[in-house]
């Protein structure tokens, strides 16, 4: 039995990751949000999650280093700095951070991955992602780790080939280009569609995510995971053994 302290605890996944929490014979030892002093919760727990928003991102870190324990950080939205932060922090204590701790998604990466490495780079590939109307980060963090699965496979840096935001005369799309396009609406829990559209033919892979608790119970399997690692940095793929 674990005592899992929340980051986020009122918002969606937060109260998620309680119900799976408990569900999974662990205790959850709190919960903060905005204003909330972490490093207290992080005294009493024996991991962290955090699923709150990236200006926590450096109090958590550095709640978790203070106490000594795991930190899983599944909030999206981060940027160069917030990796750099993460990196750091990984050399102290075990860290996790990814877009998306579901099982789907993390097999998703991988089918995706190789797909890249055999199609070859006149196959473009297109991913396009549908959230719920309240989602404030696009692309969302799912979309960005699928990007970088696609580029891993293609052997080229993500950051130098995404395509994002299309409006306008964009002139035609560059070669070798990774596109993306964020659709936002309703409830919907998560999206997630990968196209390889070849030359008169098209590839597309999926994942629909139909509630937050596959997030939440991937968070807890994480977590179970990390506790008593070495410091590092580590990633779902090697949760599940993927
Ligand atoms: N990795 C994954 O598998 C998944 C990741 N996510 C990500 O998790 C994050 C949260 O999503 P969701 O639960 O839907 O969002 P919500 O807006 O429902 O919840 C976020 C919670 O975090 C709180 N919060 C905001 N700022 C801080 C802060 N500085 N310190 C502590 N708490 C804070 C909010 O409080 P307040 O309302 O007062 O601002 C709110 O209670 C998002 O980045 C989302 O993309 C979501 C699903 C799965
Ligand atoms: O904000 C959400 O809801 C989600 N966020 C994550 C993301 O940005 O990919 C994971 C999931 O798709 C739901």
């Amino acid at each position: 039995m674990a005592r899992i302290g929340i980051i986020g605890s009122a918002g969606r996944m937060g109260q998620a990751l309680a119900d799976a929490i408990e569900a999974a014979g662990h205790e959850v030892s709190g919960g903060v949000d905005r204003g909330e002093n972490v490093a207290g919760l992080a005294d009493q727990s024996d991991a962290l999650v955090d699923f709150s928003a990236p200006p926590a991102l450096n109090d958590n870190l550095h709640a978790a280093i203070g106490a000594g324990i795991p930190i899983l950080v599944g909030t999206t939205g981060l940027d160069a700095n917030h990796h750099e932060a993460i990196d750091n922090a990984a050399r102290v204590v075990p860290v996790l951070q990814t877009g998306n701790t579901s099982l789907g998604v993390t097999l998703l990466a991988h089918l995706v991955q190789e797909a890249a490495s055999r199609l070859g780079p006149d196959w473009d590939i297109e991913i396009v992602e549908m959230h719920h109307r309240m989602k404030v980060d696009a692309p969302s963090g799912t979309a960005i780790l699928l990007g970088e699965a696609a580029a891993r496979g293609r052997g080229i840096s993500l950051a130098d080939h995404t395509e994002s935001g299309r409006h306008g005369h964009t002139g035609r799309r560059a070669e070798g280009a990774i596109g993306f396009a964020a659709l936002r609406g309703g409830t919907v829990a998560g999206e997630h569609l990968v196209h390889f559209a070849g030359d008169h033919e098209r590839i597309t892979l999926t994942h629909l995510a139909e509630n937050r608790m596959i997030f939440a119970r991937g968070a807890v399997k994480g977590v179970e995971w990390l506790i008593g690692r070495e410091p590092g940095r580590y990633t779902m793929g090697q949760v599940l053994g993927l």
